[in-house]
């Protein structure tokens, strides 16, 4: 005999959760990307085919990286999303919004692999400039630069020139920089690039901490695969040119620092396990392999 017990009515989710009797509310995606092609024409004729069919959706607070072999893209999607560059074909929403609208909106931070920065304005020059251009008053600028400086461990260095700091210094510079409008989400292109390899772990950390402690959605371009899997919720891996998405993977490393108030089983920063640890887990480096392996199938890098 077949059972008449109604199925179980899941629980809601808090997200889908709305006052009683009104429907429920659905998260808006920080960004949605549907069937993105980009075509450059190439002089004397033809054209560049640099991405294809390109579909990705970043959950509000997400961290997503980025990965695949040169000239495949990565570059390319995140000024797609960023409004830098109109897509030939294919639709892009940021928070809801059509990606000018979410850039007029000042919803985007957006830092590159050279920092960037004005030489002839101290560091704290250079944090305030977006806002100076905002019409934002100079006691609020200054009060922000602050925090900012704070935020990434150069609160001494206010006065200082872009010359006076290592590599290292002036990235996390154009990080604060690109944090000064507290923007919903951070486009990064590679920002650790230059650095050698123990500034650029340092770097990660303080990029997790920050994530952590400011719940920006981010979108990573990167060519390092521990890179992606230390950072990212998901790595999104991606073809030889004509770039498409080939696979996304979920990276869960056990207590490692996640969006504020889903750090794990850590509760604190100070409680979390060091940045080393985390890179010692079997977990991430199953998480290195898969992404290797995804990189590999998907043809040479
Ligand atoms: N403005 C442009 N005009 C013409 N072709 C372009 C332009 N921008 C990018 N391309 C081409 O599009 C393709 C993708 O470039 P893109 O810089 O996005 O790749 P990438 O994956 O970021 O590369 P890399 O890892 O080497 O930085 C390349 O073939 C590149 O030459």
């Amino acid at each position: 005999m077949t059972s008449t017990t109604p199925p179980p009515v899941p629980a809601l989710s808090p997200t889908a959760a709305g006052p009683a009797g009104a429907p429920p509310a659905v998260e808006v995606p920080a960004v949605e990307v549907r069937g993105v092609d980009q075509v450059f024409p190439v002089a004397g004729g033809g054209q560049t085919v640099a991405l294809s069919g390109i579909d990705l959706t970043v959950a509000p607070g997400e961290f997503v990286s980025l990965i695949g072999p040169s000239g495949c893209g990565k570059s390319t999607l995140l000024r797609v999303v960023g409004d830098l560059l109109t897509p030939t074909r294919g639709e892009v929403r940021v928070f809801g919004q059509e990606a000018g609208e979410a850039r007029r909106a000042q919803t985007y931070g957006i830092a590159f692999q050279q920092a960037g920065l004005l030489e002839w304005r101290t560091v704290a020059g250079n944090i305030e400039l977006p806002l100076q251009v905002h019409g934002v008053k100079k006691k609020e600028r200054r009060e922000r630069a602050r925090e900012l400086l704070e935020l990434v461990g150069l609160a001494d260095f206010a006065g200082h020139w872009p010359a006076q700091l290592s590599g290292g210094m002036q990235q996390r510079v154009a990080i604060a920089r690109a944090l000064a409008e507290r923007p919903r989400l951070l486009l990064l292109d590679e920002p650790f690039g230059a650095l050698d390899e123990m500034t650029r772990e340092r770097m990660q950390a303080e990029l997790a901490r920050i994530r952590h402690e400011t719940g920006t959605t981010v979108i990573l371009v990167t060519h390092s695969i521990p890179e992606a899997v230390f950072l990212s919720d998901r790595v999104a891996v991606m073809s030889p040119r004509p770039g498409r998405i080939t696979q996304l993977i979920e990276v869960d490393l056990p207590g490692r620092l996640g969006p504020p108030g889903e750090s794990g089983d850590a509760p604190s920063t100070d409680d979390a396990p060091s940045a080393d640890d985390v890179r010692e887990q079997a977990a991430f480096f199953a998480a290195v392999t898969a992404v290797r392996e995804a990189l590999r199938a998907g043809g040479p890098t």
